[in-house]
């Protein structure tokens, strides 16, 4: 037990630094001990964190936080707020509390001369509080922010690394739910789920149509486009509803990887975007991905087709979208991101019977949102320490 514990840390540090022998070295034998320590109690810990694919974390976790405690006070967080529309969560904050002191952007603010030297990192929950320069500007001791996402867009990278402050996401912990959400959006929009709900429960039904036909997802072609681990878990997903799955993605997987969920690569997006009954896209929005489904791309699509948009709403140029659902180039869309959040309630998207828009549910569930808390704890104490940070990103 005490071996597989301790190589889950040396793993992450491992995947961080790309270096086994950096690694074994960067573990302080306190936080070995402590990995010792931790294995003899219970892993039915509340807060099961992973730092990899394989991997519990929470043994860096609470190694590293032993480390800061023998040296003093808790180190300041900084959070949005508590609760609320874009604060951390109510749950969360005993964890949070147990590694550091947490500060909200209020207290913050009224007394900023106290604190501005103080916080040493930032935890942001749903892209807030806000990281601009002037921010960045009143916390000279700031070290790291951690995002609660894997989704870097709303961050200026460049400007964050340029005050010497390092970042972090959390990967591993979102991507199973965003995977769900994207397989829910496929099946729900085949399946007229919310049409068939909606004819359920009003008042006015008297019998069930006949007719109410949705499309077979049995044997339908799905085209993924970004591979990353949520696109990978996507193809897993799609594999048990025996689909025939194609995709396109920067690099090419590996034999063994394509051979396990029966995906196909296509080097050209138009080739999966032609033959695809279902595109999904799962792709991080750079400047290389803004716009990817414009126009031209939604007319290369089937009619019969529906596109799933799973990543962020500026992937897709959506005035195009309205246009090609409006006009039958394409049969449907399901979209769990728009732009912007929530879109104005006049928007001509809303008016459409032939999409379903979800709230960017993509994480949301009690689990996966615990588990992005400990990614970015992790990632927060590995930074505190000097030590490698499991998830960092770099501009
Ligand atoms: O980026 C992500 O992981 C989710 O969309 C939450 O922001």
């Amino acid at each position: 037990m005490f071996r597989v514990k301790a190589f889950c840390l040396i793993e992450a540090i491992h995947l961080a630094t790309g270096c086994p022998r950096l690694a074994g070295r960067l573990i302080h034998p306190a936080v070995v001990c402590h990995v010792h320590h931790w294995t003899k109690r219970s892993t039915d810990s509340m807060w099961s964190y992973r730092t990899g694919p394989n991997s519990s974390g929470e043994a860096g976790v609470s190694a590293l936080q032993t480390k800061i405690m023998e040296q003093g006070e808790l180190p300041v967080l900084l959070v949005n707020e508590v609760g609320g529309v874009r604060g951390v969560l109510k749950a969360h904050v005993e964890f949070l509390k147990k590694h550091f002191h947490l500060i909200t952007m209020k207290e913050f603010l009224k007394n900023k001369k106290h604190w501005s030297k103080k916080v040493q990192a930032i935890y942001l929950w749903w892209h807030k509080p806000i990281i601009d320069r002037e921010l960045l500007e009143s916390l000279p001791d700031l070290k790291v922010i951690a995002n609660s996402g894997v989704g870097m867009d709303h961050l200026d990278l460049k400007l964050i690394s340029s005050f010497g402050v390092k970042m972090a996401n959390a990967p591993h912990a979102v991507s199973s739910s965003t995977a769900d959400t994207g397989m829910a959006l496929l099946l729900a929009s085949a399946r007229r789920l919310v049409e068939g709900c909606q004819t359920a429960v009003s008042p006015d039904t008297e019998c069930f149509a006949d007719d109410l036909l949705g499309d077979e997802v049995t044997g339908a072609t799905l085209g993924i486009i970004g591979m990353g681990s949520i696109g990978y878990k996507i193809a897993l997903r799609a594999k048990a509803f025996e689909m025939k799955i194609l995709y396109h993605n920067r690099n090419r997987r590996t034999e063994e990887e394509e051979r396990a969920v029966g995906a196909i690569y296509c080097t050209k997006i138009e080739d999966l975007l032609q033959q695809s009954d279902f595109v999904m896209l799962v792709v991080s929005l750079t400047p290389q991905t803004h716009k990817l489904i414009g126009k031209r791309e939604l007319e290369l699509m089937k009619p019969t087709a529906t596109l799933i948009n799973i990543s962020r709403g500026p992937v897709v140029d959506q005035d195009a979208l309205v246009e090609a659902l409006q006009t039958g180039v394409i049969k449907a869309a399901a979209l769990d991101v728009t732009y912007p959040e929530p879109l104005p309630r006049d928007h001509p998207l809303l008016k459409l019977k032939n999409i379903l828009i979800t709230p960017h549910l993509g994480i949301k569930t009690d689990k996966t949102t615990r588990m992005i808390t400990e990614e970015a704890v992790a990632n927060i104490l590995a930074a505190l320490n000097g030590l490698p940070i499991p998830n960092e990103v770099f501009p």
